[in-house]
């Protein structure tokens, strides 16, 4: 704690500066409200005084310049209309909490040490002459975060700037009203930290801007890297920097960078609620925001039915052990690696030789164009050329392919057919087309004369000699043009988008007996369950469905064929829960977005999914995927979320991972054995209720599976337990409550107490469960309790018998 008179000093000056933020926004209101007139006057007048006159060249200068200056005025009226308003709502949202920070900071050169005050945006006074409060992603600010008093420095635009900090201060301010105020000589003071943490779980994330930590600063404000690998342990503050890092990014290029340049992939819809208000209460947009099988669906849902992870997740977790369990398994594991990416490249590569397949077009039960034509044209093609270029040379042949067969369509019989069911919307298209095809071939500018020679045509009368355009002959040959291009319509779409290549039967060859596929794509590590895999993938793409593990590789290899497509406009590419992808979703994402940036944040002790890929390793394909130069790795080991407590119980049922505690006491972990079903129902309840009395509210039974969630729920409602809310994939919203959901939902997110419906050895014994239940019990802040009506799970290594409880 300072001194009183300390303390009166920052009432003071904290006065001064809640006055001056008062002073301004009464100042700006009305500026604003009155911009916001204007700028819909002007839109109103917009077209009410500019007069369209065309009649003479410089009437039309005269019109384009007038609609010119209004479109200008109007413009520079909402850019100064909009850059008001953010000031005014930064100056709303500072006021009651004007900043949390402050250094004073004397730089090398100068006898005298500045104080900055940090805050969420930054505040001048009335003549703009001094910041009362400094933005926290100003440069000057990151000295906060990165050093204790003593020498610092921080990097500006024109070079290193070195000096002393001499006072290090934190406050809490409610309501323009000093709480607290620590000083402190820790990097950032543990004080202010604990007190945080200490609080409630909410519905939504919360920014930690006043409490950023070192390691968590470096990631946000990374500007050099290609690709930014985050490994961290669970509740180290990933998302949290992550989020930190899209509004760091906002303003340092504010006047290039707009929000919906960023993409954040996330590993659920009930996610995106989840974050939705950090970058808003930050004062910044939010991003975009979307999941891997929205991406998936996109491209291919309109012709295959995708399963989702959250489905291939269900397989793997309650389906019997079998053969084909195994198989499955195997197959999971092995599409999602980097061999048979390397496996579906090469099969690229010899396709570009032989084995292509395509599909004939056909007409009227007709083979217009056989896929035989097709393979020995694309055979022809110079083989030094791209395989998606020889392919979009195949396309132009198909579509002169077409026009040639099209003309020859127009003399067959069913165009006769046609031609005597057609409607009269179809004829009057017929004339409007003959009158515009007359009127070019006359080149006649007298629209009045041609329209009453082709009228007067139309009732039969005859046209001088010397006009020979024969009406009636081109008629019916127009007709019949139209009818055969409007059947050829479809054709020429699907050729476009080459549906003429028959991506099913290529990825289906690739599931050829192992020396076949060891032919064509030169692989030599084949599973051993390559039969039983073949067997499954094709029965599946027989019915036109794709297992999740499938659907990345299809897309890949669909795509080395047709041509990658790319979104150029994105610059920043962040990926949460990382180690859930794939290496081909890396390469993929990689190629979609040539121009971006690429921010990597995951835990490989939170692998649940069997595509996972270790986001540290020396040789992991993400390290790789850009070059070495542009790639860093930061580690996080600090866990913030849940109590010492929790994290030494946790930390042990991974032996490997390195995770720290943050020094927050609580109670231990709880673990219960009860004798029946129905006791462990009862005692849950109670359990609830203890907790609600103890002032939590936001609990989560986590499960795993929805079959057991199903149950769970069942039995703990008809036990009397009210408002649970069952969670499944198709939640979309985040709330507080009792919810009741399968480990594979809670990712990401985190609640005050996390009860752990079955930690029986029955439910959990497979070593690939043991990161699903680790990813379970880490989503505790306050409180974990277990249940069981059996044995305990294996992972569990507590010797401490105080946990123990039997009823
Ligand atoms: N510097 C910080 N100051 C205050 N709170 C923090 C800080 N860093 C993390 N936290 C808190 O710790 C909790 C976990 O953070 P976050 O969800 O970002 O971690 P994570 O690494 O993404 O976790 P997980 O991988 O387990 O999902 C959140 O409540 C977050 O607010």
């Amino acid at each position: 704690m300072i001194s009183a008179k300390d303390w009166q000093q920052e009432q003071e000056r904290l006065d001064l500066v809640t006055e001056g933020l008062r002073s301004q926004i009464a100042e700006l209101e009305p500026e604003v409200s009155g911009l916001r007139e204007q700028v819909t006057d002007i839109r109103k007048q917009f077209w009410e005084e500019v007069t369209v006159n065309t009649s003479t060249e410089e009437d039309f200068e005269e019109t384009f310049y007038s609609i010119k200056q209004q479109e200008a005025l109007l413009s520079e009226r909402e850019r100064s209309h909009r850059q008001r308003m953010q000031r005014l709502k930064s100056m709303k949202r500072l006021l009651p909490s004007p900043y949390f920070g402050r250094i004073d900071f004397q730089e090398d050169g100068t006898g005298f040490s500045e104080q900055i005050y940090i805050g969420a945006s930054s505040f001048a006074d009335e003549d703009a002459m001094n910041f009362l409060v400094y933005d926290w992603r100003t440069p000057i600010a990151s000295m906060y975060y990165d050093y204790s008093p003593g020498p610092s420095d921080y990097d500006t635009p024109g070079g290193e700037i070195t000096g002393e900090m001499t006072l290090k201060r934190q406050y809490q301010i409610t309501d323009g009203q000093l709480q607290n105020v620590f000083d402190t000589s820790l990097t950032i003071g543990d004080e202010l930290l604990q007190q945080v943490l200490g609080k409630g779980a909410n519905a939504q994330m919360k920014s930690i801007v006043a409490t950023i930590q070192k390691e968590q600063n470096t990631i946000i404000r990374n500007d050099k890297s290609r690709m930014l690998i985050v490994q961290g342990a669970a509740g180290s503050g990933k998302t949290s920097a992550a989020l930190q890092r899209v509004a760091y990014l906002l303003y340092k290029h504010r006047d290039r960078l707009k929000a919906d340049q960023i993409v954040l992939f996330s590993p659920n819809p009930m996610f995106n609620s989840y974050v939705s208000t950090v970058l808003p209460e930050l004062g910044e947009e939010n991003m975009q925001q979307t999941t891997f099988q929205e991406y998936l669906e996109y491209w291919l849902g309109s012709t295959m039915r995708i399963e989702d992870p959250f489905e291939q997740i269900e397989y793997a977790l309650t389906a019997n052990l079998s053969e084909e369990y195994e198989a499955r398994l195997s197959g999971m594991h092995y599409k999602a690696s980097e061999n048979f990416l390397h496996a579906i490249q090469s099969y690229a590569l010899w396709l570009g030789e032989e084995g292509m397949r395509f599909r004939s077009i056909q007409f009227r039960g007709r083979e217009l164009i056989t896929a035989e034509q097709m393979k020995s044209q694309f055979y022809s093609y110079d083989r030094s050329i791209r395989l998606a270029n020889r392919m979009g040379l195949l396309r132009e042949w198909l579509l002169r392919e077409l026009t040639t067969l099209e003309r020859q369509e127009r003399d067959e019989l069913w165009v006769q057919d046609e031609l005597n069911y057609l409607d009269n919307e179809q004829y009057a298209e017929a004339y409007s087309a003959l009158l515009k095809k007359y009127q070019r071939e006359e080149a006649v500018f007298d629209f009045t004369k041609q329209y009453e020679e082709v009228y007067g045509d139309f009732r039969g009368q005859e046209l001088g000699e010397e006009n020979v355009f024969d009406f009636s002959v081109q008629e019916e040959s127009l007709l019949r043009r139209m009818v055969v291009k409007e059947h050829f319509k479809p054709l020429r779409r699907d050729v476009k988008r080459f549906m003429f290549i028959d991506v099913v039967g290529l990825y289906d060859q690739l599931f050829s007996e192992d020396a076949t596929f060891r032919r064509m794509t030169n692989e030599t590590e084949v599973p051993k369950e390559w039969p039983a895999i073949c067997k499954q993938t094709k029965e599946k793409l027989s019915r036109l469905e794709l297992f999740y593990e499938d659907a990345t590789p299809y897309l890949y290899l669909k795509e080395l064929v047709e041509g990658a497509r790319t979104n150029t406009m994105v610059r920043h590419v962040f990926v949460d829960e990382g180690q859930d992808y794939s290496p081909f979703q890396y390469v993929f994402l990689k190629r979609l977005f040539p121009r971006a940036r690429m921010t990597v944040l995951g835990d490989f002790g939170q692998a649940i999914f069997p595509q996972a890929t270790n986001l540290q390793e020396v040789d992991s394909p993400l390290i790789r995927l850009y070059d070495e130069s542009e790639t860093s790795l930061i580690r996080l080991v600090q866990s913030y979320r849940s109590t010492r407590e929790i994290v030494e119980f946790t930390r042990a049922l991974l032996p490997n991972e390195e995770i720290v505690p943050f020094q927050r006491a609580g109670r231990k972990p709880c673990l219960l054995k009860a004798g029946s079903s129905e006791k462990r129902a009862a005692r849950i309840i109670a359990d609830l209720a203890d907790l609600k009395a103890e002032g939590f509210d936001s609990f989560a039974i986590i499960t795993k599976n929805a079959a057991e969630s199903l149950e769970s729920y069942e039995t703990l409602t008809a036990q009397g337990c009210e408002t649970l809310r069952l969670i499944t994939k198709e939640t979309i919203t985040f709330e507080k409550g009792i919810a009741v959901m399968p480990a594979y939902l809670a990712k990401g997110v985190e609640f005050d107490a996390v009860l752990i419906y079955d930690a029986s050895s029955q439910t959990y014994h497979r070593e690939s469960e043991r990161k699903l239940f680790y990813t379970a019990c880490t989503r505790a802040m306050h409180r974990l309790l277990l249940y069981t009506t059996g044995e305990w799970t294996p992972y569990i290594q507590a010797v401490d018998t105080s946990l123990y409880e039997e009823e």
